[in-house]
């Protein structure tokens, strides 16, 4: 049976009630967030497929899940190097992005260039909170993604996908598919329209907001931060 999803409004009010009245903070989400995705890439490419992974970061907190899950994976043995052009001033981004460099961490301005020497890719552009047109930088970055052979995981939904209504039928994100999608806390609708591997991740959920959300706590194992789930794609 398909998981039930979550809107890009509820996953917004589900995110700001965990830090409410769920008393979370945005540094701890994020950082659980990061840690799935890092587990879900070791899963789909592990050490011995490649240790070279392009990390494309975009502006808001699905970037910020890049870049915690960047440094989990440096510590994994793997080789990341930072795509993220446009680089917030909050505080919190800052500090994610100190550690990175910390670790000699290199960032790069030449996306296509970088992508020639990667073993695998993390989008991490845009989360729920997309909408509209794909905006400069990203538009030539987005369609390297749906051009390239190299395997993508994409964070929360493959950035530029409509979340409700999936894949754009035109602009630079026509025809991107990711090989593979980690959903954070629960699929959002445009998982029907997703024919890679999938993967849900963000083990912060209550009974009590699941139930309120209408969500499916899915069966996590152990300690695992990940756990992969049948996919619901539909033809498209
Ligand atoms: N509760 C959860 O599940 C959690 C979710 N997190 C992550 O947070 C994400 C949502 O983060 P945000 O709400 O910050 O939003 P996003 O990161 O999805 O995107 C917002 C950013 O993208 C820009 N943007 C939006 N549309 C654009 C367009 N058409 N062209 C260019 N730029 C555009 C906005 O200006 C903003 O800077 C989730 O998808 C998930 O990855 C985690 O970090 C924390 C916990
Ligand atoms: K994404």
């Amino acid at each position: 049976m398909a998981l039930r999803t979550l809107s890009a409004k509820n996953a917004a009010a589900l995110d700001q009630e965990l830090m409410s009245s769920g008393a979370f903070s945005i540094d701890q989400l994020m950082e659980l967030a990061g840690l799935a995705v890092s587990q879900a890439v070791y899963k789909l490419q592990p050490l011995s497929k490649g240790k070279r992974v392009l990390v494309a970061c975009g502006p808001g907190n699905n970037g910020g899940d890049g870049l915690v899950a960047a440094r989990h994976l440096w510590h994994y043995g793997y080789k990341p190097t930072m795509y993220y052009p446009k680089q917030s001033k909050n505080e919190l981004y800052q500090r994610l992005t100190a550690q990175l460099k910390s670790l000699s961490i290199p960032f790069t301005d030449d996306f296509p260039a970088a992508l020639k020497e990667t073993d695998h890719v993390v989008d991490s552009i845009f989360g729920f909170s997309f909408s509209g047109e794909v905006r400069e930088p990203f538009p030539a970055v987005i369609a390297a993604l749906g051009d390239t052979q190299i395997p993508v995981l994409a964070v929360d939904a493959p950035s530029s996908w409509n979340i409700e209504d999936g894949p754009p039928g035109d602009g630079p994100g026509k025809g991107y598919m990711p090989e593979a999608l980690i959903s954070l806390t629960a699929p959002k609708p445009l998982v029907k329209f997703f024919k890679g591997r999938h993967f849900l991740g963000g083990r912060f959920l209550s009974d009590s907001v699941a139930e309120k959300y209408g969500l499916d706590v899915p069966p996590y194992e152990g300690i695992d931060q990940i756990v992969e789930v049948p996919t619901q794609g539909e033809k498209l």
